[in-house]
């Protein structure tokens, strides 16, 4: 097909090394500019300077990480309204969009002609999506495998020649088999279809994910931020981006993806770190935490505060001069209730109180023939008498002081729950022993959701442009509300599976979820196909899945590596750390995940064996490569291979059945290339 002179592959190497150069250049460029003359002072200066050292971050050239990864061939020069250009960056000559090569960043030659598009582009949305059936203009799509950093294969479809027949992609396959070793790594050159659709929804609405185990939902998640910031890089970088976790090692885990596409800016969080108003001591029962997380408190919390409301019954009589003027309680009370019927924080409202009660002495002043102007009435709104009436009426309260009243006051609490939680409920929330301040309360992490929903009832919460929260399925109804007031003005991506929600408050219905969240409108999408876990294991871990969450659809693998599976009967811990041996002959990332309770014993084992190992989060490398993850934080990881010690221990670990069984799953869920469950107890009849 090709004479070594026209050799395809030689002239893709050249390519790469002349888009290298060209990147060099682009960078040299930056690294160059002198930035003395044009920033007048120093605040200018130092700005200035970040800005370039970021520039210049995001301009290296990673050995590791291929400058492009495939190319498209269009039938035609594509359409401007597709061109780079028109998400804001300077248009192309349209002749230099033939071929396009396709990387994770923009690089361009030294007249501006474009050597690497960025993923991200429209013209590049056919590398994930064109199809036999539907080209979308591209005569051909070809992707590029690497050994090393060396370009050292590529593969063809001719997607507009009907003679071709349509076949799965080695480089495709063999970049979804690769080991895992390390935290997590970008999916930019393997984005499925239906992937895609969700990466590139537009930034107005909100898009949650329903999900199996490994069909790439944060992977999708991280990726859509990264393009969101490339299509609407000046909005978000003024209403800022944040991704939400379930917890530090999972955030540790996913932290590297977004600055490896070049995305620096992104926020990562545990909704815990959101509410951390109070510091967390205590913990509740399962039935206490379920009713402080449900959607009615937040009405509890509303009458409680706006309790703090009393209707006058003096009026205001402010001085100036010889003369006298009265608000009468009647006009006091019409101020008042006209604010209440406002739409705006009980904070607000209060803030804007003295200038009403002050604007009415100011009619008086004006009908008697004075002519006051705003100054007066700023006087008369700082004025003692206005400021001793607003304390009466509106005085100031302090969020953790209310929720720490409601739950250690009965009566205060019976007053303002009536009709909204039953007299158990009630018994429920309150502590034991009543808090006397909020330094020495033991606040649970339910009750600092309390107190941010509280403290937003009071000031309005600052809201992003767009957050994504990832496992969302675990969140109670107050959790969803308190991350849904940081994105009233932006939208949200949602992630999480049903079957995997092991929290006593966890999401049953995504619609019900979404109205929690405030995004009624949401658009729910599903994804079936399973990146990580090979056909036996996913097919074995199902058997869960009648029982945890009837209704869902099974992953289907799409791994064609079958991996290794072995359900092993074995006598003690001296067995299990054998099969992690066993593991670690292999190559790749172990993991052995065992129930809470079990992990010292484990511990013990292993480092009487002599071998090393990680917590969970910490990164794997190539010297330690075996991590003991307690399965309460398995949530979100994987490993290549998973030992997964004492099934029915996992299940046991948990206050019920189901959850037990969800625990499970997920345990059961973490392995890309083998999975060996060890244990003496009977297993649990679920997975018979
Ligand atoms: N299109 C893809 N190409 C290559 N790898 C992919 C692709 N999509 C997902 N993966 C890989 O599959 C694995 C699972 O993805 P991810 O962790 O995003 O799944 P998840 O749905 O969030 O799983 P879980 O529900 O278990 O948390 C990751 O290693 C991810 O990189």
């Amino acid at each position: 097909m090709s004479t070594h002179v026209d050799d395809p592959l030689s002239r893709e190497r050249s390519h790469l090394a002349a888009s290298r150069s060209a990147l060099r250049a682009m960078r040299e460029d930056v690294e160059a500019l002198d930035i003395s003359d044009v920033s007048a002072n120093w605040v200018n200066a130092e700005v200035l300077a970040q800005q370039i050292e970021k520039r210049i971050k995001a301009l290296a050239d990673l050995s590791d990480t291929p400058l492009f990864f495939g190319r498209l061939d269009y039938l035609h020069a594509p359409g401007a309204e597709q061109a780079e250009g028109a998400e804001g960056e300077r248009p192309q000559p349209e002749a230099a969009y033939q071929t396009l090569h396709i990387g994770r960043r923009h690089v361009h030659d030294a007249d501006g002609d474009p050597m690497v598009i960025d993923w991200r582009a429209p013209v590049s949305q056919p590398f994930y999506r064109a199809s036999k059936k539907d080209p979308m203009g591209v005569a051909l799509r070809r992707r590029f495998g690497y050994t090393g950093g060396d370009l050292t294969a590529y593969e063809d479809e001719h997607l507009s020649d009907p003679a071709e027949a349509a076949k799965t992609s080695r480089l495709l396959q063999r970049e979804i088999e690769r080991p895992r070793v390390g935290p997590m790594r970008d999916i930019v050159a393997t984005i499925q279809p239906e992937q895609d659709e969700i990466v590139r929804s537009g930034l107005s609405g909100t898009v949650c994910v329903q999900g199996g185990p490994g069909t790439g939902k944060t992977a999708v998640g991280l990726h859509r931020v990264a393009f969101l910031l490339y299509a609407h890089r000046e909005r978000l970088a003024r209403t800022g981006t944040l991704v939400i976790g379930p917890n530090r090692s999972f955030l540790h885990y996913i932290e590297q993806v977004l600055p490896a596409l070049g995305e620096l800016t992104v926020q990562q969080a545990t909704v815990e770190d959101l509410v951390a108003h109070v510091e967390i001591k205590g913990t509740d029962d399962a039935t206490a935490a379920v009713v402080k997380g449900d959607a009615r408190m937040a009405r509890v919390l509303r009458k409680a505060l706006y309790s703090h409301v009393t209707m006058p019954s003096e009026p205001v009589v402010v001085v100036r001069g010889s003369r006298r003027w009265r608000v009468a309680a009647y006009e006091l009370e019409d101020i008042v209730r006209q604010l209440l019927d406002r739409d705006i924080r009980y904070g607000a409202a209060r803030e804007a109180l003295p200038q009403r009660v002050a604007h009415a002495v100011l009619v008086q002043m004006e009908r008697s023939g004075e002519a006051p102007d705003d100054r007066v009435q700023d006087a008369v709104a700082r004025g003692g008498a206005v400021k001793a009436a607003v304390k009466a009426v509106w005085p100031p309260v302090d969020p953790a002081k209310l929720v720490l009243r409601l739950l250690s006051d009965a009566e205060f609490l019976a007053e303002h729950a009536e009709g909204i939680l039953d007299e158990e409920e009630q018994k429920a929330v309150l502590w034991a022993k009543p808090a006397r301040s909020v330094k020495s309360a033991q606040w649970s992490a339910a009750d600092a959701v309390l107190v941010d929903e509280a403290t937003d009832l009071i000031q309005r919460t600052h809201s992003l442009g767009h957050v994504v929260l990832d496992e969302a399925q675990d969140l109670s109804p107050m959790q969803y509300r308190a991350v849904g007031r940081r994105c009233t003005t932006g939208s949200a991506t949602v992630l999480g599976d049903l079957a995997q929600g092991t929290t006593p408050w966890a999401t049953r219905d995504w619609q019900e979820a979404l109205a929690h969240l405030g995004k009624r409108d949401a658009v729910i999408e599903e994804l079936t196909a399973g990146f990580r876990v090979p056909t036996d294991v996913i097919t074995y871990a199902s058997r869960l899945l009648p029982h945890i969450a009837p209704g869902l659809t099974p992953v289907v693998s799409i791994r064609e590596n079958p991996g290794h599976f072995e359900v092993r009967n074995v006598t003690g811990t001296a067995d299990v750390v054998d099969a992690c041996r066993e593991s670690l002959r292999r190559e790749g990332s172990t993991g052995l995940i065992a129930a809470d309770a079990r992990v010292p014993e484990l511990a013990r084992a292993l480092a009487e064996a002599g071998i090393a190992y990680l917590g969970p989060g910490e990164e794997t490398t190539q010297e330690t490569r075996l991590t003991l993850v307690p399965a309460s934080l398995a949530k979100g990881l994987e490993y290549d291979y998973v030992v997964l010690d004492e099934p029915q221990a996992v299940v046991d670990g948990e206050p019920d059945e189901r959850t037990g069984l969800r625990r499970l799953y997920v345990a059961l869920t973490r392995a890309v290339s083998g999975l060996v469950v060890t244990y003496t107890a009977p297993l649990p009849p679920q997975l018979a």
